[in-house]
């Protein structure tokens, strides 16, 4: 049997007035995951456990069968693995987002979504002037960059993601509690030294964002995982644009595949992907793909971006997999789902359980669901699950 879990970041929403109180699953052409829905078993997934932030790392690390109430350290030191930067026990990994600032308030989370070459001048500026022994900045993807505090420096300082507060104003959402003072002199210094710089100055000129302050938040220690292949008797892989998602395949012993063009925005190099698991499959049991764009798009409030997002992941992404699935000599299971809901009334996440459909090719099944979305899925056989468990039971199922 071989896996495919298609992650659509954020896909769930709520009933959009816009749409004729349809939610973006419900208005978006998703003949793919339709299917799978129709000819599948479906339910809904609990993706972040109560007490938990509703964050990407968390549902994620749920999606890929860890339970985050006993694996979840934090963002920061999962997508520092994906870069390469090693933490020491008492290092604190900090996401550092590039944001747009304007009159005070959060402008942009993303600082228009400062690609990630103009974002490494500025991250390296910033390393320039305000790393230490204790202190030191690293560039990643687009707008989410890492800041490495050592000797415990902030790990118990109360921070915002800034995806949480467009809009508000800063004053009311800097960094607090111990160290708190630190990091919000921080992050003042770096809007002095980003005003001016020459990226920013062209960005401007160019009618863009500019990347005028950085945003910490995320932070934690280093986390231990037991190996997948321990956890599951699996050989996978993890394809995605962004750090988190290949951080937690790296401390889960998964492989890591790299796809170029993956940007981890709407123009993401779907195929590319696609094609990456097919390939991935053949000496793997198990692939997580994990596409971005519907996340970001929530993230924004746009419903065309968002529905446009949903149905390239479903043609691109669910549909050449389900295609080869189907054509293949080998059973496959595969599972579509989004990690958290990112409603475009919100534009920031829920913790509200998720729709799922699995799907074998060797099996000839189906709950009753016509479609695949929040409401159809419930008439499935699986009712409620645990994110964190259904990885163990689709491998379990005889
Ligand atoms: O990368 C990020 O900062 C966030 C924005 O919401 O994305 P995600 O929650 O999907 O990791």
């Amino acid at each position: 049997m071989k896996y495919a879990v298609l992650i659509g970041d954020g896909m769930a929403d709520y009933p959009i007035e816009k749409l004729g109180g349809k939610t973006i699953l419900q208005a978006a052409r998703t003949p793919a995951m339709d299917y799978i829905a129709a000819h599948g078993n479906t339910g809904l997934a609990k993706t972040i456990p109560d007490g938990l932030p509703a964050g990407s790392d968390v549902a994620n690390m749920s999606i890929l069968g860890y339970d985050p109430a006993v694996y979840y350290s934090g963002r920061a030191p999962l997508e520092a693995a994906s870069m390469g930067v090693a933490l020491a026990p008492d290092d604190v990994a900090f996401r550092c987002n590039l944001v747009t600032i304007e009159q005070g308030r959060i402008k942009d989370y993303s600082a228009g979504h400062i690609s990630s070459e103009e974002a490494e001048i500025l991250i390296e500026t910033l390393d320039t002037e305000l790393s230490n022994e204790e202190l030191r900045f690293y560039p990643g993807i687009s707008y989410r960059h890492l800041l490495v505090a050592r000797n415990n420096l902030g790990a118990e300082t109360e921070c915002t993601p800034p995806h949480d507060i467009t809009g508000k104003k800063i004053e009311e959402y800097l960094p607090e509690g111990k160290d708190g003072d630190f990091f919000s002199d921080m992050i003042k210094k770096s809007m002095i030294i980003l005003e001016l710089h020459p990226v920013n100055l062209k960005r401007i000129e160019e009618g863009k964002n500019p990347a005028n302050s950085i945003w910490v938040w995320g932070q934690g220690y280093a986390p231990k995982f037991t190996p997948f292949q321990e956890l599951y008797g699996k050989a996978g892989a993890v394809i995605s644009a962004v750090d988190l998602l290949k951080g937690i395949g790296i401390y889960a012993g998964l492989d890591v595949i790299e796809v170029p063009g993956a940007t981890g925005y709407l123009d993401t190099n779907y195929e590319g992907k696609a094609n990456a698991a097919i390939e991935v499959l053949k000496t793997r049991d198990l692939v997580f793909v994990h596409v971005e764009a519907p996340d970001e798009a929530g993230h924004e409030g746009s419903i065309d971006k968002k529905l446009r997002a949903v149905e390239d992941f479903d043609s691109r992404i669910v549909a050449p997999i389900l295609k080869h699935a189907k054509a293949s000599e080998e059973p496959f299971t595969i599972l579509v789902l989004p990690d958290h809901p990112t409603p475009i009334s919100l534009k920031t996440h829920v913790p509200d359980p998720i729709p799922f459909a699995v799907y074998r090719t060797d099996k000839k099944d189906s709950d009753g669901a016509e479609t695949f979305d929040e409401e159809s899925v419930k008439k499935g056989s699986f009712g409620l699950v645990k994110a964190s468990e259904l990885v163990g039971i689709l491998v379990k199922a005889k």
